[in-house]
């Protein structure tokens, strides 16, 4: 068992990792924070798959549980989505002092944490992550949100979580793409703060080590959270890849999935980075080799146009400036605002392998 406690400006929270906590996780919520009345808030997959052991915890702690269950997939990231689960919520009758437990991955988190975030003005809520990328990634530092039409993540609110609560048994059933999504993920953790951990994915696999490597992932998340919980300024750094990867997911009507699209994204800011001399070291063949090691893509499969269109939307865009992330060294990226007008350039120097 590993605990981990995350500082923000919106509040300090557990985060514990233990293989088969499921099981026992009505008990170990009552320890941490007393609750009466929850909602559990998951996907039609996991709920298949884990949902009957959690509400069977909560009723043997006491605690009373309804469920709502919600169409898996980005393109219900929505807010007639986050609309239909406040009404639940307010069938159920609940109030400020009940809670929400998000089952799942960072789709279900992200709009579980939403709709805390907005019902009766906020009340808590847990994340309970099945997935790789929701445990080291979307289910620590608050940000909760759905898509608009326009993009990815346009509408949401930062609300942290009262408590994360992770099992790595639950990583035993990810359907392999799921899996490199979250690896997507911890090389970006790699990349921008830890060439130790970027080797370690370079020359051994997480499989054997979850607790540790969670934990690990989970430190790097929690410093920046720490530092700029509302991403004015060095939080944004972990958004490497994700300008150009918003794009592409966006480009593909959410056929691509985030991480993969991270994937492709990194290696759009690696290669345009190198190209024009802000790299001290090569990044882009190191990068690309332990992304293919996890099966992750690594090319643009859309016309810079299409992904300059995209991106104007990204939500580091201040005025005719856009943040971007740039690798200076593996373990070291740097935000470099660039001019709107200089952006397709970037975008065309990422996306050719000359
Ligand atoms: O927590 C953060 O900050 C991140 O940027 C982590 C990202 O991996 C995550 O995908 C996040 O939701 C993206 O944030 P956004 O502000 O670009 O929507
Ligand atoms: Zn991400």
């Amino acid at each position: 068992m590993k605990k981990y406690q995350v500082n923000s400006s919106g509040g300090n929270y557990d985060v514990v990792i233990d293989s088969g906590l499921l099981e026992h996780i009505g008990a170990l919520i009552q320890t941490s924070i007393s609750v009466k009345k929850m909602i559990v808030i998951t996907d039609f997959n996991v709920d298949r798959l884990y949902a009957d052991i959690v509400m069977n915890s909560l009723e043997r702690a006491g605690i009373s549980a309804a469920k709502y269950v919600f169409n898996p997939g980005e393109e219900n990231k929505t807010i007639q989505t986050v609309l239909q689960m406040l009404d639940f919520l307010a069938q159920q009758q609940m109030t400020r002092s009940d809670v929400i437990l998000a089952l799942g991955g960072g789709i279900c988190g992200d709009m579980a944490g939403f709709t805390a975030a907005i019902y009766l003005r906020g009340i808590r809520f847990l994340q309970v992550p099945t997935t790789i990328l929701a445990a080291i990634d979307a289910s620590v530092g608050g940000k909760t949100a759905v898509n608009l039409s326009a993009g990815k993540n346009l509408a949401g609110a930062f609300w942290q979580p009262s408590l994360v609560l992770c099992d790595p048994q639950t990583f035993s059933t990810l359907p392999p793409t799921v899996f490199s999504d979250g690896m997507a993920e911890m090389i970006k953790h790699g990349m921008i703060a830890d060439k130790t951990l970027f080797h370690e994915l370079q020359e051994n696999r997480p499989e054997n080590n979850w607790e540790n490597i969670i934990l690990q992932n989970i430190s790097i998340k929690a410093g920046f959270v720490a530092r700029d919980t509302r991403d004015t300024g060095i939080r944004q750094l972990l958004n490497f890849g994700h300008t150009f990867g918003h794009a592409i997911e966006k480009c593909s009507y959410y056929s691509i999935s985030h991480g993969h699209a991270v994937a492709i994204g990194m290696m759009m800011a690696a290669r345009a980075a190198e190209k024009k001399g802000i790299c001290l070291e090569p990044v882009t063949e190191p990068l690309k080799s332990v992304l293919d090691r996890y099966h992750l893509p690594t090319d643009c499969p859309f016309t810079a146009e299409s992904i300059v269109l995209a991106a104007l939307q990204d939500k580091k865009r201040f005025g005719d400036r856009i943040q971007l992330v740039l690798p200076e060294r593996i373990g070291q990226c740097l935000l470099y605002p660039v001019v709107i007008d200089d952006l397709a350039d970037f975008v065309n120097s990422g996306i050719r392998k000359d």
